[in-house]
Order: C-alpha cells, then structure tokens, then sequence
C-alpha cells in the first residue's frame, strides 16, 4: 500500500497533537454495476498537511472524483478511515452522519468545483453571505460578522470591488473566484478542488490556481486538488496517480 504525502510531521491519534489535516487510509469504495460492483478507490491511502497541497492525477475514470467526494463526505467509503484534523476535534469522516457532514461541509470542509454553482441573481457578497445562513437563523450581530468575512475574502481573491454586483454578471474566472472566497467562509481546515480551473481559459485558470495555493498557504488549510493538468499538479507540494482506482 502507498501513502502519498503532503505532510511533514508524524500522524497521532488525539484531537490537539500534532498530525496531518487530512489522512485517508487504505480507502474502498464500490458503485453498484450492473448485477456487480465497479471499484472506483481502491485501497488508496494519502495524507495532507495544514497548509500544504496535494494533487490527486490520473486519467479519466481512475478514481480521482470519488477519493474528493469521499474526503467531501459526500460519500461514505466501503472500507477505510478518513481523519479530519481541526482545531478542535479528530473525526472519523467515514463514521459521520448526515447532519454530522452537512455541518462540516459548512465550516470545516471548503469545496470548489469545476463549475462555480453560484446562484446568479444574488451579489458576490450575498453568495458568501448565504452561507451563513445556511446554519443559523441570522441575527445583528451574525449578520455583521458574515458581511466583514465576505468582504474581507471577496478582497482577497482580488474581488472586492465586485462585492456588490450579481454573479450572473462576472466573467468565469471571477465566478470561480467568488466559489473559492465562498469555500473558506467557514473558516475550513480542509479545502477541496475538483477540476477547478478546467472550464476556464489559462489566464484565468493559472489565477485561480495562484489563488487556491497561497490561500492554502495563508489560511493554513489544506487543500486537495483534483487534476488532469500536469502543470498545475506540478505546483502542489505533492501528488498521488491514481490508476484504475489504485495509487501507483
Ligand atoms: N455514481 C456512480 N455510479 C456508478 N459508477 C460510478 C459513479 N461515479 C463514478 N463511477 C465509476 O467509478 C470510476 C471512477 O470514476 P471517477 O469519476 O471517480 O473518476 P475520475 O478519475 O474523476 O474521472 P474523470 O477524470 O473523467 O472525471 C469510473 O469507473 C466511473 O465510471
């Protein structure tokens, strides 16, 4: 079995000790096929450390979407442990129930697809925003706070003078990066990006890339990026192939 490494310091199993952000062990996960079952991970085990980057490679149908949907808790894995490290607690992302996962992809969890999935009528500021009140009735003062956090990412993806304009009216790039200020308004220890830059032109795409690694390194968070851009993979402090679902 190969561990791919994005970590520098040794896993231990308390919440608080030191140890990567993300460890993924000797992951399983099957799809019904048919009268079967098609293995789309397997046995795949990988680490990453705050504020480090890890690529996941490999050509199409290898894995590479479902190992993030698993570390996305978007899928619950056959077999294996999935570690989150945060600030506070050491969970199990296998073990968790829905509304376990749901939370955590609010605030613990940052995720980026291809497509920005923006609601376009609302402004940059209200996407952010949203995401807010997505776990909370809102009052004065959270209401307050959410506004601040967006309008301090939406600076530091290089929007803030968009903050009050639809989405619907942003090139794709900046949609993409109004979708990477909004992953991290939860504050998250882990931020995962699936194809990220793909749907966009290389200027753009290159910018969005600048943007997820030095808000990895920045933010101390770390990021997973799924990949089929040898170039960008290169960028990141590590890489895992994965080849018919298998690390190679
Ligand atoms: N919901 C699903 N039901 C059944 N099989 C699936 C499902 N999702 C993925 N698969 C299969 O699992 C395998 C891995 O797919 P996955 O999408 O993870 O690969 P990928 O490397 O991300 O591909 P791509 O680069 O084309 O996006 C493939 O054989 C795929 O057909």
């Amino acid at each position: 079995m190969t561990t791919a490494h994005a970590a520098t310091t040794a896993p231990t199993d308390r919440a608080g000790a030191p140890g990567p952000t993300l460890r993924m062990e000797d992951v399983v996960l099957t799809y019904p096929d048919g009268e079967g079952r098609v293995t789309a991970v397997d046995h795949v085990s990988l680490e990453i450390d705050r504020g480090r980057s890890l690529a996941v490679t490999g050509p199409s149908g290898s894995g590479k979407s479902s190992m993030l949907a698993v570390a996305a808790t978007l899928t619950r894995p056959d077999s294996g442990q999935v570690w989150l490290r945060t600030p506070a607690s050491l969970v199990d992302l296998a073990m968790v129930d829905r509304a376990r996962a749901a939370e955590l992809r609010r605030t613990e969890i940052g995720i980026v697809f291809q497509q920005a999935n923006l609601i376009d009528s609302l402004t940059a500021r209200e996407q952010l925003e949203a995401m807010v009140w997505l776990g909370a009735r809102p009052t004065g003062r959270t209401r307050r706070a959410a506004r601040r956090r967006a309008d301090e990412l939406l600076d530091v993806v290089g929007l803030g003078g968009a903050a009050g304009r639809s989405v619907g009216a942003l090139s794709g790039g900046q949609r993409q990066r109004v979708a990477v200020a909004r992953a991290l308004m939860g504050r998250p220890s882990l931020l995962l990006a699936d194809e990220p830059t793909s749907a966009l032109d290389s200027e753009s795409g290159e910018a969005v890339m600048d943007l997820l690694l030095g808000t990895a390194r920045e933010f101390d968070v770390a990021l997973m990026l799924v990949t089929h851009d040898a170039r960008n993979a290169a960028r990141c402090d590590a890489q895992v192939k994965l080849v018919d679902g298998a690390a190679v």
